[in-house]
């Protein structure tokens, strides 16, 4: 089997919502899928009222299917400090064609204010490793784990696009979704993540500058977090850039459009076209851009966030041993 889902960016790709099927009869939530964390949650009618604000939530009451897993808790805290904790149900979730009869679906029952200000937003879908989902005393499987034997291929690709719906493809890699080839990459999922090392990157149409970056491929991060040398360079590049205190980054003059960034994976390159790093307006004052790429400063890795990822086709191969394998094209 194979499935595909579309995928579409909320304003300003701060995110992208993906729809998915609870319960008996089917209960349609839109989510975040993740693949930076491992845990399948949603708002749920445990909540207190307070805590929602125009999200859809999931009432296991009203699914012949759900069947609560006793005992078992969960509580996640995201590295930008947002957090959410609940229950835990097992329950039918269909994504696309797919179906998992019995995937564990967390339910909220506190969510931290960044998601219940989050209005469109009614979970997040974990694509990371199932070594970290956040359940006690027993951690659950993802849905893309539980899925994993009965797809063609075990593996899934991103294809996430600037301000157009894109897809999550489970078990083929579309052939039409690429041009060029794609470049292989070893995958470090030691940390429960998809992690690689980037050989390198360059600014504009600067020469590549040998840099090993370690970090994620995190759909569920907006921006793209790299080690401060790398990010001073590229900001030295534009006219007028500046660190702004107040609004915790780089934010440079709108126009004109600002360098390209390219970082490497293996012999491949990826570009960032300039008017992508151009995240968002800082200030209808004077003009100013918010910059879609910004430091990774007490994270411990880097995050190859949205504005990396929605600007090649990532494909993420959960199988091959020794590592897993992922590329870019
Ligand atoms: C690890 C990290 N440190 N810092 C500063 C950021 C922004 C991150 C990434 C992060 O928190 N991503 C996230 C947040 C909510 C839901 C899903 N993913």
């Amino acid at each position: 089997t194979t499935g595909t889902i579309a995928t579409d960016p909320e304003k300003h790709d701060v995110e992208y919502l993906t729809p998915i099927s609870v319960g008996t009869p089917s209960q349609d939530l839109m989510v975040d899928f993740d693949t930076g964390s491992s845990d399948l949650w949603v708002f749920s009618t445990e909540m207190s009222t307070s805590d929602i604000k125009g999200q859809t939530v999931y009432d296991p009451n009203n699914s012949s299917t759900s069947e609560k897993v006793q005992g078992s808790t969960w509580k996640i805290t995201y590295g930008d400090g947002s957090s959410s904790s609940g229950d835990v149900y097992l329950d039918t979730v269909t994504i696309g064609d797919l179906t998992v009869p019995n995937q564990a679906v967390e339910a909220a029952k506190k969510v931290s204010s960044e998601f219940t200000d989050d209005s469109h937003n009614d979970g997040l879908l974990g694509l990371g490793f199932s070594a970290i989902n956040a359940v006690e005393p027993t951690p659950q499987n993802t849905f893309f784990d539980n899925i994993k034997g009965s797809l063609d291929a075990p593996l899934f690709t991103v294809d996430l696009k600037h301000g157009t719906p894109g897809s999550f493809n489970f078990g083929y890699i579309d052939p039409a979704a690429y041009i060029g080839n794609i470049s292989w990459t070893p995958v470090d999922s030691s940390q429960g993540y998809w992690g690689f090392t980037s050989p390198g990157y360059a600014v504009g149409t600067g020469a590549f500058r040998n840099h090993s970056i370690s970090g994620i491929a995190d759909t569920g991060t907006t921006l793209l977090l790299l080690p401060k040398s790398v990010v001073s360079a590229y900001y030295k590049e534009i006219q007028g850039a500046q660190y702004d205190s107040d609004q915790g980054g780089y934010i440079f003059p709108c126009s004109p459009t600002p360098p390209d960034f390219v970082f490497g994976v293996n012999k491949g390159i990826v570009t960032v076209p300039g008017d992508m790093v151009s995240y968002a307006p800082a200030d209808s004052a004077n003009q100013n851009c918010f910059g879609g790429i910004q430091t990774d400063t007490g994270i411990g890795f880097s995050i190859f966030g949205d504005v990396a990822l929605k600007t090649s086709f990532v494909h993420l191969h959960g199988s091959i041993v020794p590592g897993y394998y992922a590329d870019c094209a």
